[in-house]
């Protein structure tokens, strides 16, 4: 089984020249969103892939650069598509996302619109289990290491490829995976250390050969093309452009 992988962004949370690190992965006729930031909106009208066309929204964590979207996503569904989209996310981030994020933009107590629910067909994931999606599709959370107190989730699809949303660097995970069969890593990559709360060029440089001939770096600033050739055996990967991979 293959499936296809399209940035609609690659860029950091402050980049200004890529936009949002978001992701649809297509498979077998179903489209995943895998995060929904401020400019993921504008990245899908200027591939021509109109909102309605997502199967389903996965959302890692509650930054801007990974949720900002999803008011715009929640009010065209309910006022012009007149149906709920699926939005896959942690059990432990749906209220966060809702009283820390949404609630403001979204709540219309006239209407007794409150909760995520009201615009959503929230479907609530436990950590480090997969759940099938679609024959050929199956998404696994894993949690990242990305800010202390804050929940965070990597995504393993199909039990192969590896995307690490927000993370710090995880030596010992990308070993694991290593191990077990992972074939692609979707990292991402702050070029200049110290990474503080993403991992670094410096740390994924310290990877072996054999994993980062399978790294594609992602959620880069803006300077990224100034990297290009000092990055091992890794590679950057390419906003728009649709990769396909056998997992
Ligand atoms: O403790 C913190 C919290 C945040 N930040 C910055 O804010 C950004 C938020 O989106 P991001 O997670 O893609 O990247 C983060 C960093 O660039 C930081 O440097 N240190
Ligand atoms: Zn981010
Ligand atoms: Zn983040």
């Amino acid at each position: 089984m293959s499936l296809q992988i399209q940035m609609i962004g690659t860029g950091s949370a402050f980049a200004k020249t890529y936009y949002n690190n978001n992701a649809l992965v297509y498979a077998g006729g179903f489209t995943l969103l895998i995060d929904c930031g401020y400019t993921a909106p504008r990245a899908l009208h200027e591939l021509g892939v109109s909102l309605e066309q997502i199967d389903a929204v996965l959302i890692s964590h509650t930054h801007a650069d990974h949720i900002g979207g999803l008011e715009e996503l929640a009010f065209r569904y309910m006022y012009t598509f007149k149906r709920k989209i699926p939005l896959l996310l942690s059990t432990n981030l749906e209220t966060i996302l809702w009283e820390q994020s949404l609630r403001g933009g979204l709540e219309n107590l006239a209407e007794d619109v409150t909760s995520l629910n009201d615009y959503f067909e929230v479907v609530a994931l436990s950590e480090h289990t997969p759940t099938t999606l679609h024959p050929g599709l199956t998404v696994e959370l894993l949690p990242a290491d990305h800010i202390p107190g804050k929940p965070c989730y990597s995504v393993l699809l199909n039990g192969k490829i590896f995307f690490s949303a927000d993370t710090r660097f995880n030596g010992p995970l990308l070993y694991e995976l290593h191990h077990k069969g992972c074939t692609v890593f979707l990292h991402d990559c702050q070029l200049y250390s110290p990474g503080m709360v993403h991992a670094t060029l410096d740390e994924l440089l310290t990877l072996p050969k054999a994993i980062q001939q399978k790294t594609l770096l992602m959620h880069y600033g803006d300077d990224m093309p100034q990297f290009i050739g000092k990055t091992g055996d890794m590679t950057f990967i390419e906003q728009f452009k649709t990769y396909t991979f056998e997992a």
